[in-house]
């Protein structure tokens, strides 16, 4: 392994020993570092915007609700963790007033400050913790005594002391319970970002998807499609999340296994890879963040159509139902 990996046992948390930590927002990454801090028993207040309907849930939760500009003030350690397109307005006129020299403003992805939407003041120490994973599973595993990995880097190191912050912060979400290492905002934004569009998220939905509507087109039962092409995909990932490709290898059937090896390249194939590539190059080149921004800026017009699109899709409705009966599947509303 050539990574410098952290855990807990590498990490002290005196640096937020005596200190305020101030999360804004209480969406998904929010409610989970803040939880976890709390938990891990630092001194974590919340800032939120006038009449937030998160306000009851953070309080509930034993959380100090303040004002955005309040909670700057109050704190030595600001995290901005609300979405990345309403960052830099809400950082601009709420925040940076009151980041005063000797501050730490601290990101949960390096998407504005690497893009150039954000430019922090020179006196402070700027840094970014990305756990990789979904907030909600965040708050989870580190409930269930477990942690997700994740990655810091330091921007701007005015006091001298900001990757001993970022560990600690690292270490009081739960992340150097599994490891964490070190990057840059470059690395991390790039990564991030391809991560999530061409496997994670873009990648497997598009291909569960086109499985589904394959089977269902050609006459299946949608809900055998939906068991075969969506269910079924946690537990193989179960198995190679667990044991690598090898180990959920040895677990799937000869018939599987030599289906994998021979089909698997026709359906992600050179020409995936040349797209896969291409998508890095507009991620690189900024042209993913304008298309981003600029969606945001036209009232998410192409976001807007798409979540629309999918809620009536066949996939989401059959699967509503079959979660529906299979109760140790947690049916719970997400907390926020
Ligand atoms: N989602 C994830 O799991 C991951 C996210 N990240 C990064 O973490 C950051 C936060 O993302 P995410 O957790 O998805 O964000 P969410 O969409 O879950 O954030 C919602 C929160 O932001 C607040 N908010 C939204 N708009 C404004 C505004 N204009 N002014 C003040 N507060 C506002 C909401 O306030 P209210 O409660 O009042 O509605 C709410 O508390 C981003 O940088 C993202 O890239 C990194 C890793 C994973
Ligand atoms: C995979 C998407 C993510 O990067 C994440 C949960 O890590 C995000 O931006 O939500
Ligand atoms: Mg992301
Ligand atoms: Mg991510």
């Amino acid at each position: 392994m050539t990574a410098k990996m952290y855990y807990d046992a590498d990490v002290s948390m005196q640096p937020l020993a005596d200190k305020v930590v101030a999360v804004i927002g209480y969406g998904s990454q929010a409610h989970a570092h803040a939880q976890n801090m709390h938990d891990s028993g630092v001194n974590v207040i919340i800032g939120l915007r006038e009449g937030s309907g998160s306000r009851a849930k953070a309080e509930q939760a034993g959380l100090q609700v303040m004002s955005i500009p309040e909670a700057t003030q109050a704190a030595d350690v600001v995290a901005l963790l609300i979405p990345d397109e309403e960052q830099p307005k809400v950082y601009a006129e709420q925040m940076a007033p009151h980041l005063t020299a000797g501050k730490t403003l601290l990101f949960g992805h390096g998407f504005n400050v690497h893009f150039g939407r954000i430019t922090p003041p020179a006196e402070v120490d700027v840094m970014l913790v990305a756990p990789k994973g979904p907030g909600h599973m965040l708050r989870r595993v580190y409930k269930e005594g477990a942690g997700m990995p994740g990655i810091f880097a330091v921007g701007q190191d005015a006091s001298g002391h900001a990757r001993d912050t970022a560990l600690a912060y690292a270490r009081a979400i739960g992340c150097t319970r599994a490891g964490v290492l070190e990057t840059t905002f470059k690395e991390e934004t790039e990564t991030d970002l391809f991560g999530e569009q061409a496997v994670l998220c873009g990648g497997v939905t598009q291909l569960i998807q086109s499985g589904f509507e394959t089977l269902v087109e050609a006459g299946y039962q949608p809900e055998i499609a939906y068991f075969e092409t969506l269910h079924e995909v946690k537990l193989i990932v179960d198995l190679i999340y667990e044991k690598g490709f090898e180990g959920m290898r040895h677990s799937i059937s000869n018939t599987a296994e030599f289906g994998d090896y021979v089909t698997g390249p026709r359906i992600v194939n050179a020409r995936t890879k040349e797209e896969m590539k291409q998508v890095l190059a507009d991620i690189q080149s900024g042209a993913f963040a304008d298309r981003f921004t600029a969606d945001y800026q036209g009232g998410f017009s192409h976001m807007n159509e798409q979540r629309g699109k999918m809620r009536g899709h066949q996939l989401e409705t059959v699967g509503k139902e079959l979660r529906r009966k299979m109760p140790f599947i947690n049916q719970e509303e997400l907390e926020v």
